[in-house]
């Protein structure tokens, strides 16, 4: 039995404690603090015996680095959630068995409309299953990219709804500390919602029971979180505080305003490099009260961040920035509008909003690797990727480019960059293997790159974490991925080469 599987097993030997659910986790372990004391641990979110044949999988709403995320309907009940399907050897031989347990367990305890949530637990032989509530309406990421940037309405809006979650989880104990906006969700109505549990880490007095074998770990000279997003005392390798998640709602912030992050820069040393010197240049059309509040959650000493310090999220609130919102009463109000198609909100056209040119979402930590060469070891071997895919899932939108039994391996809304310009396409690899890319308001086949027997006509140059040339013998086609995929792609094209 894998390691992991305890946690997720339906059936564990001891019973609970005084709670009525029948779902437990075992745990003999010894423990101190906030680490589970007792023998045993009733989940919320009971561990199912359900098996993915109950369900009938939609559209794939991400791939993250460990987890591929599948709208799932439930078909007795018709319920809908967003099933996390993790790949159990993947995990194991990548070590993120205690990533993925910390995740679980604290999703299990937290309880809040700012937080996404998780409702049950199933496995197989092959996979982890979580099935978290269903955000519909898609990464706030994206709607900063649909709408260039935000109006200030519009991020006070998401700004209080993120310091209304993050109060109620730095006051649980807990440091998120990969607070940014593709880990922000939105519902079909627009509410916000955290996400990706996966790099949190319980503070010492923290009300949420963590089991034994489930503790983060805090490796000195290593960080978690993202690198655009990361304070500079976490870059010198100061312990995380609350601190961490202050600041990086600042960035988040700054870029719904402006549409980029704070901090973009060619490559990821000048990122670091601009981080550590706190280089913050706010455009001329930033309020003064966004300004002042930005300059305040980013202040260089974390125990004077707003919010941090004796008066806490009190005296955050109170900033003129958020003058206006009912605190008491948040999730009340109405939600702007969310941007279906690219520029149907755009402020003013002009073009420095372009956040899919912005490489500044260098992951690490808990998810990719570093390779020290300006990209991310990504752990999305093929092999991975191609148990993945073995799940039945399909976008049906897309299921017209496929045929019958091929599955999709990597899919994404692309930029194809041309010399003078750049045209989104959406670029889909398969387990033919097929490489195609589609106009997506015609929905016609652009382009298929062609495999050929002889691997070396075929590779890949990741330019930049978002950059990335598809070089054959015949022709060279760039493209940008504004999740920051390119090392992901580059792996999953060269794997199926061989
Ligand atoms: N509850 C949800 N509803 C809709 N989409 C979701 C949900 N949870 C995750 N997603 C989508 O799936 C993607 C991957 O999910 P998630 O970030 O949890 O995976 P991960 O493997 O932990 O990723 P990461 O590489 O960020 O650690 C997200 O970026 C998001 O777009």
């Amino acid at each position: 039995m894998l390691a992991m599987e305890k946690d997720f097993d339906p059936k564990p030997g001891i019973q609970g404690t005084n709670n009525d659910d029948d779902d437990n986790c075992s745990s003999n372990a010894g423990a101190s603090n906030n680490i589970l004391k007792s023998k045993s641990f009733t989940f919320r979110a009971p561990q199912e015996n359900f098996t993915i044949q109950d369900f009938e999988l939609g559209k794939i709403y991400g791939v993250g680095s460990y987890s591929k995320v599948v709208r799932a309907k439930k078909k007795d009940t018709g319920m809908v959630y967003a099933l996390k399907i993790m790949d159990k050897k993947f995990i194991t031989k990548e070590n993120k068995t205690a990533y993925v347990k910390l995740e679980r367990i604290v999703l299990d305890q937290l309880d809040h409309p700012g937080v996404v949530r998780l409702y049950f637990t199933f496995q197989d032989s092959l996979s982890l299953y979580m099935a978290l509530e269903s955000c519909e309406g898609g990464e706030l990421f994206d709607q900063i990219t649909k709408k260039g940037r935000l109006p200030e309405d519009e991020a006070r809006f998401y700004a209080a709804e993120l310091v209304d979650a993050l109060e109620y989880i730095h006051g649980m104990g807990l440091i998120h500390r990969d607070i940014k906006p593709e880990n922000l969700l939105l519902t079909k109505d627009g509410h916000l919602k955290i996400a990706d549990f996966g790099s949190v880490k319980p503070m010492e007095d923290s009300r949420i029971t963590v089991l034994p074998n489930a503790a983060s770990d805090d490796k000195a000279c290593t960080f978690v979180g993202t690198a655009a997003y990361v304070p500079p005392e976490v870059l010198n390798s100061s312990p995380a505080t609350f601190g961490n998640d202050i600041w990086a709602l600042g960035c988040t912030l700054y870029q719904m305003l402006s549409g980029t992050s704070p901090f973009k820069d060619t490559s990821e040393w000048l990122i670091l490099q601009r981080i550590i010197a706190r280089d913050i240049r706010f455009p001329n059309y930033f309020s003064k009260e966004a300004r002042d509040l930005i300059d305040r959650l980013m202040d260089v000493d974390p125990s004077r961040r707003a919010g941090v310090g004796p008066e806490g999220y009190a005296a955050l609130k109170r900033h003129p920035f958020f003058r206006g919102v009912d605190w008491s009463n948040i999730r009340a109000e109405t939600p702007p509008k969310l941007a279906l198609k690219t520029g149907t909100h755009s402020s003013d056209g002009d073009d420095h909003t372009d956040s899919s040119q912005n490489p500044t979402h260098i992951r690490y930590g808990s998810g990719r690797q570093n390779d020290g060469n300006g990209g991310s070891s990504s752990m999305d071997s093929p092999s991975h990727i191609t148990r993945m895919a073995s799940i039945d899932s399909f976008d049906s939108k897309w299921q017209q480019f496929l045929d019958p039994g091929e599955s999709v391996l990597m899919i994404s809304m692309v930029k194809k960059i041309q010399k003078l310009s750049s045209k989104k396409v959406q670029l889909i690899l398969t387990n033919k293997p097929k490489l195609i890319y589609v106009d997506p308001s015609k929905m016609v086949v652009k382009g298929n790159i062609i495999w050929s027997e002889n691997s070396s006509d075929l590779s890949v140059q990741v330019t930049s974490p978002s950059q990335f040339k598809i070089c054959t013998s015949k022709k060279v086609l760039s493209f940008d991925d504004a999740k920051q995929r390119a090392w992901q792609w580059k792996k999953a094209i060269e794997g199926l080469c061989k």
